[in-house]
C-alpha cells in the first residue's frame, strides 16, 4: 500500500476547522483533525509546505516511522503548530490501518475497557442564576458531570460564559483579540459562593468541575482548592500556567481538590515532571495538539504508572474528527478519566458525518472501520475560512495577563 495523495481541506460551518485528507494506492483513505484556534493558518502552511510532499509514495503502515520522520526530522521539535500537524497525519494513518484491517480503531489500540465514555458538558451563566438553571438543563439531559463556569460580578466578560443564555461558547469571536478586563480578588471571592450554590441544589451526587484558565498563582490556586474542598469538585482545571510544572508542587501541598491540566500541552515531557511528581490527577492534553494516538498513548501510559487519568480536552474548536478518534482512544485506554463534550452545531455535524453516539451523559463508540467520522468535502467547499482570534487578558491596572 502506498500514499498517493495527501492534502488538507478548510472548512468553516460555523467555526474554523482544518482536516487533512491521505488517500492511498488502494482507495482506502483517512482523516485527521489539524485544527488549532486562531491558528489555523500556521497550521495549513506547515502541512501543505513541510508534511505533505514528503508523505507522498510512503507506506501508510509505518505510522510508527512516519512520526518520528515528522517528529525527529522536523529538527525544530515540539510545540502546538508542528504537533498539530503530526497528530493530523497520525490521526489519518490510524485510520486507514483500522479500515484495512477491517475494524473499529478501538480494537486495534486493544479492545474495549468500558461499554461507555462517561463525558462532562458545559453550563454556562451571567450569574450564578443563570448558571444553575444551565446545570439543571444539563441534569436533565441525563449528564452526570457538568463544567460550572459563571459570570462573576464587576468584570465585564470573562472566560467560559456565552454570550447569550442557552448559547455555545465560542472563544475565538473577533477578527483580531478581543481585549478582556480580569480581577483575580473579584473571581477568588465569587467562586466559592458559586459551588455552594451548586450544592445546595444539586447534592453531592453530580460530579462537577471548574475551570481556572491558566489566571491564577500557586497560592492563589492553593486558597481556591482549600476554598472549594467541601464541595468535592471532580476536578479544578488549568489554576495556573504549567510552563513551570514545579509551581504545582505548592498548590498539591495545600488542597486535595483534584487538579487537570494540559490542554495547551503539545507533548508528553510537557506534563512529565506533573506527572511523575503526582501533582496532578488528570491529564488534558487532546490527540490533535499532542501528536496524535501514537504519542498520546505513551502520555497516556506514563500517567497511569502515577494513578493520572485522562480528560481529554474536548471542545467545539476542536473537530468531530478529533472527537471521534478521542472516544475510540477514551473506550480503551485503562486509566480513562472523563470525555469533555461541547456539541458540535448542526452544519459541523452536517460537514463531519460520524457513528459516535451521545446517551445518557455518556457517548457510546461507533463500530464502523477506523474511527468512524468522514468529512463531506463539497458542503466543506461551501463555508470558507474566516479568521478568528482568541482574546487577550489584562488586569484592571492594563498588565497583559494570562486568558
Ligand atoms: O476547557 C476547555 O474546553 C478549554 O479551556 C477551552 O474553552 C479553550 O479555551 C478553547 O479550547 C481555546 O480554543
Ligand atoms: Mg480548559
Amino acid at each position: 500500500m502506498r500514499i498517493e495523495q495527501a492534502y488538507v481541506i478548510v472548512t468553516a460551518p460555523g467555526r474554523n476547522f482544518v482536516t487533512l485528507k491521505i488517500v492511498t494506492d488502494e482507495g482506502v483513505y483517512g482523516i485527521g483533525d489539524a485544527t488549532l484556534n486562531g491558528r489555523e493558518q500556521a497550521v495549513v502552511a506547515y502541512l501543505e509546505e513541510h508534511v505533505v510532499p514528503t508523505l507522498i509514495g510512503r507506506d501508510p503502515q509505518r505510522i510508527e516511522d512516519i512520526w518520528h520522520y515528522l517528529y525527529r526530522g522536523a529538527y525544530w521539535r515540539r510545540g502546538p503548530v508542528t504537533m498539530s500537524a503530526i497528530a493530523a497525519v497520525d490521526m489519518a494513518l490510524w485510520d486507514i490501518k483500522a479500515k484495512a484491517a477491517g475494524m473499529p480503531l478501538y480494537q486495534l489500540l486493544g479492545g474495549k475497557s468500558r461499554e461507555r465514555v462517561m463525558v462532562y458538558g458545559h453550563a454556562t451563566g451571567r450569574d450564578i442564576d443563570a448558571c444553575l438553571e444551565e446545570v439543571a438543563r444539563h441534569v436533565d439531559e441525563g449528564y452526570r458531570a457538568v463544567r460550572v463556569q459563571a459570570g462573576v460580578p464587576g468584570i465585564a466578560s470573562i472566560y467560559g460564559v456565552a454570550k447569550r443564555a442557552g448559547e455555545r461558547y465560542e472563544p475565538a469571536d473577533s477578527d483580531v483579540p478581543a481585549e478582556h478586563v480580569w480581577s483575580t480578588a473579584k473571581y477568588l471571592n465569587h467562586v466559592p459562593k458559586l459551588f455552594a450554590a451548586v450544592r445546595e441544589r444539586f447534592g453531592d451526587d453530580l460530579h462537577v468541575l471548574h475551570d481556572v484558565h491558566h489566571r491564577l498563582t500557586p497560592i492563589e490556586a492553593a486558597r481556591l482548592g482549600k476554598e472549594v474542598e467541601p464541595y468535592h469538585l471532580f476536578w479544578l482545571e488549568d489554576c495556573v500556567p504549567a510552563e513551570n510544572q514545579e509551581g504545582f508542587r505548592l498548590i498539591r501541598q495545600h488542597t486535595t481538590t483534584p487538579l487537570a491540566v494540559g490542554e495547551v500541552f503539545n507533548s508528553l515531557y510537557d506534563a512529565k515532571e506533573l506527572i511523575e511528581n503526582q501533582w496532578i490527577d488528570y491529564i488534558r492534553a487532546s490527540l490533535t495538539h499532542t501528536g496524535g494516538i501514537t504519542h498520546m498513548r505513551r502520555l497516556a501510559d506514563l500517567a497511569g504508572l502515577y494513578h493520572v487519568r485522562t480528560g481529554f480536552h474536548g471542545p467545539t474548536d476542536l473537530s468531530p474528527v478529533c472527537l471521534g478518534a478521542a472516544i475510540h482512544f477514551d473506550t480503551w485506554v485503562p486509566n480513562f478519566g472523563v470525555q469533555e463534550y461541547m456539541p458540535h452545531d448542526r452544519l459541523t455535524d452536517e460537514v463531519f458525518p460520524h457513528d459516535y453516539r451521545f446517551e445518557d451523559g455518556h457517548f457510546l463508540v461507533g463500530e464502523s472501520p477506523g474511527h468512524g467520522v468522514d468529512i463531506d468535502e463539497s458542503l466543506a467547499a461551501r463555508y470558507p475560512y474566516q479568521r478568528a482570534s482568541l482574546p487577550v487578558n489584562r488586569l484592571e491596572d492594563g498588565t497583559l495577563w494570562h486568558w
